[in-house]
């Protein structure tokens, strides 16, 4: 039979559900990702695009991710994952979109037809595909729906049942480096522990984590597979002492309940459970451990976070003193990405304190991971704790290759090679940015008080602002100013200049219906005045 027939004959177990009038599916931000019961028929598109993008890189394997990280766990997702373990290129997520639309499955097996004509794709070539699921009930549906679009492509596929989203990517890359001078690892889950236990050892090269680090899992993924990795670390060698919790995997109803790092970001408290301990070093990971939050609570001025900007700036100082030491300061490039949400004081402290140049794109991993590749050494993370470090290979290179003329630049080289296996090269990773983060605070002595005393934050707030269609809002200049409806950025500007270091932007949210406000500005009082009255104009151009 045909791939078509078979398709279609397929295609019919899962049906795509219709949206109401005028709504179709998107390829977002976050690939699909919506109520799960949506997403049976779209799990199975996504293996036929996952086929034919196979097919068209040349028969390298692709991943597909299903995983809603901090959204309730009702909902679900779906997100490919390109062949290095990056982000889906952008012009396919259009492939995607049109895909998951059709409205039969004739339709559907024709459009995949066309694809496949467009692209030159030869059909009968192979074609593989990797994928897993976080803990969420409704993730074996929709697996179930993938293979069975893997099987009428006659597509080979490796089903890694439950794992972190960042140890998918891991697997891909692995997968499409095997036997090369690139090899990532080993092509396993306990390959990607191995890996990172060794490289965490070789980091703290004789230096010791102090305390206990608590690690809030959100119920979600994290949990099992942070106790799993634990096991890959002697506590003779390399004393770690982890408290584990909100680990409930078997509770699907409390995944992101009260916990994780979209909570602890966006309530500007930790989680109520376990109850804070004062002064204890914790961190979150979210639903599918890709983003990290540290913070702790001091008994005179209670809660404080340590969020994306600061993991960002911690980074990138040591980092930046370890290249220096190391003598290749003028040979490869250091710098910082950032979105507009950065906090300006860390954007002034990275440009003025560590002389680092700070590049700024629009929202969303992929623009950041983008950016930090022009880099040698490209430290990325937004705000809301998700991102990495990225080293070219000419860096890795040079970390190995440089001969040392002191033991001290020895160190620094063994320190920089190291970091470089122990950080996720390919995407946002909680588990490896934490292991960074410790190791750096174990070089320096840190507390998470000591780190928090490097700048100052501006007081800021984010608003989110209902409009009736936020497409109006069209923004440029990495989404720091808006070209559309006309007149309303220069009525921002007008608010804007009345404060002092005051700065506001606004812009289409691209994961919701809303608009979002960010301001900052020098004191409380003046950041909420200002977020207020940039809603109003928010308010007011998208009502018309
Ligand atoms: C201000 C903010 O936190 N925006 C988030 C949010 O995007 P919006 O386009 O702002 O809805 O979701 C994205 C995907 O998770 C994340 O990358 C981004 O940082
Ligand atoms: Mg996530």
């Amino acid at each position: 039979m045909a791939h078509n027939e078979q398709i279609i004959a397929a295609s019919k177990k899962h049906p795509i559900v219709p949206l109401d009038e005028g709504k179709a599916y998107k390829y977002g931000t976050a690939g699909f990702r919506m109520r799960a019961d949506f997403l049976e028929g779209v799990s199975f598109r996504v293996g036929l695009l996952s086929a034919l993008r196979s097919r068209k890189l040349n028969s390298q394997a692709i991943g597909v991710m299903i995983t809603a990280s901090h959204n309730p766990a009702a909902d679900n997702g779906i997100k490919i994952v390109d062949p290095m373990g990056e982000m889906l290129e952008q012009e396919w997520e259009a492939y995607s979109t049109k895909l998951v639309n059709c409205s039969t499955d004739q339709e559907l097996a024709d459009t995949y037809t066309a694809l496949a004509e467009q692209f030159k794709i030869d059909l009968s070539s192979p074609a593989k595909v990797v994928y897993g699921r976080d803990t969420r009930p409704s993730g074996h549906t929709l697996v179930g729906a993938l293979a069975d679009a893997l099987d009428a492509t006659g597509t080979k596929y490796v089903d890694y049942k439950i794992l972190t989203t960042p140890q998918l990517h891991y697997l891909v890359r692995c997968t499409n480096t095997e036997n090369t001078p690139l090899s990532y690892g080993e092509i396993s889950e306990a390959g990607y522990y191995k890996k990172l236990s060794e490289a965490f050892i070789r980091a703290l090269a004789g230096s010791k984590v102090q305390g206990t680090l608590t690690v809030d899992c959100a119920n979600g993924v994290g949990g099992p597979k942070l106790s799993e990795f634990l096991k890959y670390v002697p506590q003779d060698v390399c004393p770690f002492d982890v408290k584990v919790v909100n680990d409930a995997v078997h509770r699907p109803e409390v995944l992101n309940l009260d916990s994780g790092a979209d909570f602890v970001k966006t309530k500007q408290r930790a989680p109520p459970s376990p109850a804070p301990v004062l002064d204890a070093r914790c961190c979150s990971f979210d639903g599918d451990a890709d983003r990290l939050i540290y913070y702790y609570t001091d008994s005179k001025t209670g809660f404080f976070m340590l969020d994306g900007d600061r993991i960002a700036t911690l980074a990138a100082s040591f980092i930046g003193d370890l290249v220096r030491a190391a003598g290749l300061q003028e040979e490869l490039r250091t710098g910082v990405v950032q979105t507009a949400y950065a906090n300006g004081a860390s954007t002034q402290y990275i440009e003025e304190h560590l002389r680092l140049p700070v590049v700024c794109t629009s929202t969303g991993v992929k623009h950041l991971h983008h950016a930090a590749c022009n880099f040698d050494i490209g430290v990325y993370f937004e705000a809301n704790g998700h991102g990495t470090v990225v080293f070219s290979p000419d860096a890795l290179r040079a970390f190995k290759e440089k001969e040392p003329q002191s033991p001290a630049q020895k160190e620094a080289l063994d320190s920089l090679a190291a970091l470089g296996d122990l950080i996720n090269q390919t995407v946002g990773d909680a588990l490896s940015d934490m292991l960074m983060v410790e190791v750096i605070l174990a070089h320096k002595a840190w507390t998470l008080k000591e780190w928090s005393t490097t700048y100052s934050d501006l007081p800021n707030r984010l608003v989110r602002v209902e409009v009736g269609n936020k497409d109006l809002f069209q923004a440029t200049d990495a989404e720091r100013r808006l070209s559309h409806p006309p007149g309303a950025q220069d009525e921002i500007d007008e608010a804007v200049k009345k404060y002092t270091k005051g700065r506001s932007f606004a812009r289409a949210s691209g994961t919701e219906n809303a608009c979002r406000v960010y301001a900052e500005a020098a004191t409380r009082v003046e950041a909420d005045e200002l977020a207020n009255k940039v809603a109003a104009i928010v308010r007011n151009f998208g009502s018309v």
